[in-house]
């Protein structure tokens, strides 16, 4: 691994929590990239309101309860993981640090907790797995291109480099507008490149009658290289990019044909509703990941957290998961949604953070960091299991108020 920058110079102190880690990443970044990581959309109300709306929410913490030993391992989608976090996937790592995809993929790894890897990553399907050794568990994100061919040959990419399941994103028909990126012009820097749209090497063998697959993909990766430089509709040029790539016409329905190409699990990423818990279930999903996409996509949606339990009360009596991410920042956070019925929680821009502020190391220090948090949590509030989290140890603001049942 590259070690290019040094940790915390002099005056930046070592950061005690994420916010110390943003700080510090913020810093270091820089304006463009910093302001494509850190925005939501438009005026940023979801933003500020997937941090709020875990602040609202109370712990009910039990005592003398033997906390000597509590459980922090449990299982994502019939994997044994060391925690219940995921690392969320995030666009071109590299702009970050050098390490990229590949620090965040070893740092997982080593920590025993799924990495999920964006279609729109600066570091292949298979040049991450080469790098991790083909050790550790690994999901694929998908983004779905007008030319099926495209999507077609990502997913069988992912499947021959040992990914575990598609994360299929749902909440990006086309981008949602962040006023950084249109100020800043923002375009993936020289030298980086949508690895995963590089010529592959061997001549891939594709199935996509009726596509005219090689043109299609030679597109997206002549745009890709050169850094989406299309400004054209005035917008960012990632929005652009997604705005002339990106299948805007997928549908429920589109899943049966993901599931006609791949026997991996398919997650739905995106998912804020129980009308779309249910739709999704309908397909016979693996699991339903409650996102809003880190606030980046429509603006004036709830908090992840106040719709967790809506879906989670949609898909109770079935055997999929419930994930969730948005704001997740504490221990305590994590704590929060497991009461609320989440099987595990994720995160996208604390890694980013992690990964500016010391590469692959930087990444280890801030899952470190959520994973000694919440076994803090756990033992203070007197919850001894990840997977039995009661609901009682948390009052939301919509929850009646307290009536003794005793
Ligand atoms: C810089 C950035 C890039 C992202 N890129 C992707 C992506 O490529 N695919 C995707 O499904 N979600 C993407 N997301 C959304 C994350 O997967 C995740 O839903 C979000 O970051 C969670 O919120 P948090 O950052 O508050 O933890 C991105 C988010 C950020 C901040
Ligand atoms: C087209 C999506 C780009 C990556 C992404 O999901 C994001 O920036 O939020």
């Amino acid at each position: 691994m590259s070690m290019s920058r040094s940790k915390a110079s002099a005056e930046e102190s070592v950061p005690v929590n994420l916010d110390d880690f943003e700080r510090i990443a913020d810093k270091r970044l820089t304006k463009a990239v910093h302001g494509y990581y850190s925005s939501g959309a438009n005026d940023e109300v979801s933003l500020r309101e997937n941090r709020v709306a875990f602040e609202r929410i109370r712990l009910r913490p039990r005592f003398l309860i033997d906390v000597d030993n509590i459980q922090l391992q449990t299982s994502i989608l019939g994997y044994n993981v060391s925690m219940p976090l995921i690392v969320s996937p995030t666009a071109m790592q590299k702009m970050a640090h050098p390490d990229g995809e590949t620090g965040v993929a070893i740092a997982c790894k080593e920590m025993g907790i799924p990495m999920t890897l964006s279609t729109l990553a600066t570091t292949s399907v298979t040049d991450v797995s080469a790098n991790c050794g083909g050790e550790g568990l690994r999901f694929f994100q998908l983004y779905t291109f007008r030319d099926r061919g495209i999507t077609y040959d990502l997913v069988k990419r992912a499947e021959a480099a040992g990914f575990k399941a598609l994360v299929l994103t749902v909440d990006t028909p086309t981008l949602g507008r962040r006023n950084a990126d249109i100020r800043n012009q923002f375009s993936l820097p020289t030298g980086l490149s949508l690895a995963n749209f590089e010529a592959p090497k061997a001549k891939s063998t594709l199935g996509s009658e009726g596509t005219n697959l090689s043109d299609a993909r030679e597109a997206v990766r002549i745009a890709a290289k050169q850094g989406m430089a299309d400004h054209s509709d005035s917008r960012s040029a990632l929005s652009a990019y997604t705005t002339k790539f990106f299948d805007a016409s997928l549908t429920w329905d589109s899943i049966k044909w993901l599931k006609s190409i791949t026997n991996l699990p398919i997650v739905v990423k995106g998912v804020m509703t129980a009308e779309d818990a249910i739709l999704a279930k309908e397909q016979g999903v693996a699991a339903v990941w409650v996102s809003n996409h880190g606030a980046r996509q429509l603006d004036g949606v709830d908090a992840t957290i106040d719709v967790l339990e809506e879906v989670v009360d949609a898909l109770r009596g079935t055997s999929i998961e419930v994930y969730l991410d948005g704001g997740i920042r504490r221990g305590t956070d994590i704590l929060k949604a497991l009461a609320l019925g989440a099987r595990a929680v994720a995160f996208g821009r604390p890694a980013l953070w992690g990964l500016t502020y010391n590469g692959k190391e930087g990444v280890s220090q801030v899952l470190q960091m959520m994973k000694d948090e919440l076994s803090l949590a756990m033992k203070l509030s007197g919850a001894t299991n990840v997977s039995s989290v009661p609901r009682d140890l948390i009052r939301m603001p919509y929850d009646a108020p307290y009536k003794s049942k005793l």
